[in-house]
């Protein structure tokens, strides 16, 4: 029987084969206003280099970061802390786009920009104990097309998709626990990306 009532949900396809949920909406604006909110975050967002502690080295990325949110939250990740700084303009509407289009609420949001195809993100799940478990975290990306690529914990397997400019993706249910994802390196990008996630942090 046709379903005449499929909700956006019913027409939204799982990429993941078992244990969480990650939908792609593809791009959510048109390249001009892409490139408007790209412009806008580059320029807005106070960008600095992220600092981790490796094998209990401290290390500066090339990649930088912003942490924003709704109040000064403290989060912890990579053995350093940071205090997120409130909303800008630009990430309050952004929010509310996700959260409309993702059916979701988040309180904070994680930004990376990076410069070029050298600069990534290694294998890792966002299950850190100030996130809210299996939590969902919408992710925007602007600029450089990027792969993205998804691991399972135990099987191996593997998904991979495109990260589009202006798209939307969200990561849900017990993504966290079973996944890891990375942005892989590539030397064939040459222009940067920036890339949202939304999150929600518990309070202490
Ligand atoms: O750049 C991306 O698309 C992913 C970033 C990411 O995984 C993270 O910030 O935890
Ligand atoms: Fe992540």
């Amino acid at each position: 029987m046709i379903d005449l009532f499929n909700s956006i949900e019913d027409e939204q396809q799982n990429l993941l084969p078992k244990d969480g949920v990650v939908w792609y909406y593809g791009k959510l604006w048109n390249q001009p206003v892409a490139d408007h909110y790209l412009d806008r975050l580059l320029y807005t967002v106070e960008w600095r280099n992220d600092e981790a502690v490796i094998y209990g080295k401290k290390i500066i990325t090339k990649r930088k970061v912003a942490w924003y949110g709704e109040k000064p939250f403290e989060y912890t990740y990579s053995g350093t802390t940071k205090r997120a700084q409130y909303w800008t303009k630009e990430l309050i509407e952004l929010k509310k786009i996700v959260e409309q289009r993702t059916g979701e609420t988040y309180n904070s949001c994680l930004l990376n920009l990076y410069h070029d195809g050298e600069e990534g993100m290694a294998w890792h799940s966002d299950a850190e104990t100030d996130l809210k478990k299996d939590g969902a975290i919408g992710s925007l990306s602007f600029g450089a097309e990027r792969k993205f690529a998804f691991k399972h914990k135990q099987t191996k397997e593997k998904v991979d998709l495109i990260l589009e400019h202006g798209s939307l993706l969200v990561m849900k249910g017990m993504t966290q626990t079973f996944w890891l994802h990375r942005l892989p390196p590539t030397k064939r990008v040459k222009r940067p990306r920036v890339n949202l996630t939304f999150r929600t942090i518990m309070e202490k």
